[in-house]
């Protein structure tokens, strides 16, 4: 880890990265996807705003017993209506869009997904680019963010700066240097991008960084990962042939 600060020039030197804006396709449902999903992940992402929300007011408040009891019991009567219908761990959402990459229940960055913050991502030119602003739900030491969070959304930009280059891959080794703690409440900057030099057929060695935005140049967390692409055998091995709804798996 002797390289804690990204690219500063846009060099195709130090990096392959070629800019698009992934956010769009990652994160807003209304970008791409099937007409007749559309309504649904607009509905997804509205369910998991709010979600988000009573989750950031389940994790701060400080009201009395039988008020969080009383809570308790309506939050319990939401879960019905949500189970009528689902998917099991081995078929995809059907709003995801494996091609443009969307996964609204990703858990950095779906933004169907409560526990996601959810961080926004774009690829520029040479480096990748996330945002977000983590509340206490995601609290570790007090007023700071979990370490493990930290990793999850390294882990996560980590792997768009893979996946920048052509295909997405897996996360085969993550190391991370915790230098200063994360602070809540506060707009963050995380920053990836590929060396050249680690750069191989099927596997890249990609790293970033976590800063506030107020103070890029301020490393917190610096970390590295190696990135592989898994062989067709091994991804048919690992997911299967029901990784997409049925209408992906006609088209790809
Ligand atoms: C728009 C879309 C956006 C999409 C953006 C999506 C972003 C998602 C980000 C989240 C990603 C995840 O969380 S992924 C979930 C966590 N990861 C996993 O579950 C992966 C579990 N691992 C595996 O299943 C396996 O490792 C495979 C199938 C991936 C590969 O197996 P394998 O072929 O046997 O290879 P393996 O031994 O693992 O090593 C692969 C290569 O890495 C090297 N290697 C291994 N460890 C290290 C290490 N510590 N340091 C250096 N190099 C290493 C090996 O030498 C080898 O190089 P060489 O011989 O090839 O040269």
């Amino acid at each position: 880890m002797t390289e804690p600060h990204p690219p500063r020039t846009t060099s195709k030197e130090s990096t392959a990265i070629a800019p698009y804006r992934q956010s769009d396709a990652e994160t807003d449902p209304e970008g791409s996807g099937e007409d007749r999903d559309q309504d649904r992940a607009r509905a997804a992402r509205e369910l998991g705003d709010a979600l988000r929300a009573l989750t950031a007011a389940a994790t701060s408040t400080e009201v009395d017993a039988a008020t969080l009891r009383k809570i308790a019991d309506q939050a319990r009567d939401l879960t019905g209506p949500l189970s009528a219908a689902s998917r099991t761990r081995h078929t995809a959402p059907s709003i995801d869009d494996a091609k443009p990459g969307r996964r609204m229940y990703n858990p950095a960055v779906g933004p169907g997904n409560p526990i996601a913050p959810p961080m926004r991502v774009e690829v520029g030119d040479g480096v990748v680019v996330g945002t977000c602003t983590l509340g206490l739900a995601y609290e570790g030491p007090h007023s700071y963010t979990h370490g493990g969070v930290s990793a999850m959304l390294i882990d996560q930009i980590l792997g768009h700066a893979h996946a920048a280059l052509g295909r997405p891959g897996m996360t085969v080794a993550l190391s991370l240097r915790y230098r200063r703690p994360v602070p809540l409440e506060t707009p963050l900057r995380l920053t990836a991008w590929v060396p050249e030099e680690s750069i191989t057929d099927r596997r890249t060695g990609p790293q970033a960084t976590i800063a506030t935005q107020d103070e890029p140049d301020r490393v917190l967390v610096e970390a590295s990962g190696v990135f592989v692409v898994p062989s067709a055998e091994q991804a048919s091995r690992i997911f299967g042939d029901s990784r997409l709804p049925s209408w992906q798996r006609d088209r790809y």
